[in-house]
């Protein structure tokens, strides 16, 4: 078997996200579930409560996650890899445990998961793998085998995320009218985060103000802006900017937020801006909310032609970078030492996180790890 259909030792993919609402009654529970014990005000969660029910108590991800689901079986199965891809969440269902129950039932025993969040941070990395080691653990209290579980190393520099999101720069910048897209500057947005949360982004040695978690979208905006640069010949002015900022208002979290941003551009020059989800993987609440309603009306207001760019999804070129990634783990190991794709400075991630990677505040069992307490 060559290496382009060979995916022994792993027998599954295992997608796991976040989770959203599927109608009106849903969003309240859905909240109470995102948020127990993380200390956000009540006003905030009424606030976002209310961005979801403007869109019917409806969020986008979970038809993005299927979406996905759909065109990574089809990729795998139009290559000829014979590998099943589930599908469950930590906040709603299919729920992660669930999904994991229905893996082992089916035989599952050596699982490669895929979480839908590209950077190092406690909520995109560390936080999926204590929800794997708290299934793991309610399987194993009911006296289920237990399948080993890994993760994928993270994404957000593979050659398929960066160029997808390049391609989908230069169609906004095609899309603003000519006589500003000169001027245009490059906002790249991310979720914000407890700038203490974000020192302690990524493996021990990468900690210190901002941490991994901002070091990659450095490297991830810098190498997309350079390639706008190669295609277009002009050198638009950027920055990375945040976004869906949370908690208590005297709590430091990363800046400086998008819509503040938005209002100081025409004081630098700028004619027009484009929007970089580069943060995201697809249109989800807040890419929808967040850059399409909110901030999209701040730069109305400004007189700011905005456009924004598309996140990743399900674009064929990011779902041949998972495959990709599967086989390369795979190959791994098997004991090989396959290529290892990167773009940008600073090179492939680790397979396997280390103790102390993404910490969060209170210590919890993180599977998928040096320091899992599971095989
Ligand atoms: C880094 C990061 C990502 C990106 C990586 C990734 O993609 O995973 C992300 C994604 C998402 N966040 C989402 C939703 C929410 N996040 C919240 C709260 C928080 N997010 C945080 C961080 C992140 N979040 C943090 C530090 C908090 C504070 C509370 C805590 O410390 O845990 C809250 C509570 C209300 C509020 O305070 O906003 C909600 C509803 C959805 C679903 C959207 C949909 O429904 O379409 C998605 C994809
Ligand atoms: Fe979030």
């Amino acid at each position: 078997m060559d290496r382009a259909t060979n995916a022994h030792p792993y027998d599954a993919v295992l997608l796991l996200s976040f989770g959203g609402p599927e109608g009106p009654d849903d969003v309240l529970p859905f909240l109470e579930n995102v948020t127990r014990g993380r200390g956000i005000p009540k006003e905030r969660l009424a606030e976002v409560g209310a961005h979801y029910h403007l869109f019917g108590g409806v969020s986008p991800i979970n038809e993005q996650n299927r979406t996905l689901l759909a065109a990574l079986r089809a990729d795998f199965a139009a290559q000829g890899l014979d590998l099943p891809v589930y599908w469950g969440n930590r906040n709603w269902a299919p729920y992660l445990t669930d999904t994991l129950r229905e893996m082992v039932a089916d035989g599952r025993r050596r699982i490669l998961a895929l979480v839908t969040s590209a950077y190092a941070s406690y909520s995109g990395c560390r936080q999926y793998r204590e929800d794997l080691a708290a299934a793991l653990a309610t399987l194993e209290e009911e006296g289920r085998e237990l399948p080993r579980v890994d993760k994928l190393r993270l994404y957000y520099n593979h050659p398929g995320f960066l160029t997808t999101v390049t391609e989908g720069v230069l169609a906004a910048l095609a899309e603003l009218p000519e006589e500003v897209r000169r001027g245009a500057h490059l906002a790249f947005t991310t979720h914000s985060i407890p700038d203490a949360a974000a020192d302690v982004s990524g493996p021990p040695p990468a900690h210190g103000p901002g941490g991994a978690y901002v070091a990659q979208h450095l490297d991830a905006a810098g190498y997309v802006a350079g390639a706008v640069r190669e295609a277009t010949g002009v050198d638009y002015p950027w920055e990375l900017v945040y976004q869906s900022r949370s908690g208590a208002p005297h709590v430091p979290w990363l800046e400086p937020d998008i819509v503040d941003h938005l209002r100081g551009l025409p004081g630098k020059g700028a004619s027009a801006v484009v929007m970089i989800p580069i943060g995201f993987v697809s249109d989800h609440m807040e890419v929808r909310f967040d850059l399409d309603t909110e901030a999209m009306e701040a730069a109305k207001e400004i007189g700011l032609p905005a456009v924004r760019s598309a996140t990743v999804g399900a674009d064929p070129r990011f779902v041949a970078a998972v495959r990709d990634l599967v086989l390369e783990r795979a190959a791994t190991e098997r004991g090989e030492r396959p290529g290892r794709a990167a773009l940008g400075d600073l090179g492939p991630s680790h397979d396997v996180c280390p103790a102390g990677c993404c910490q969060g505040r209170v210590a919890k069992p993180a599977a998928a790890g040096a320091d899992s307490p599971f095989a």
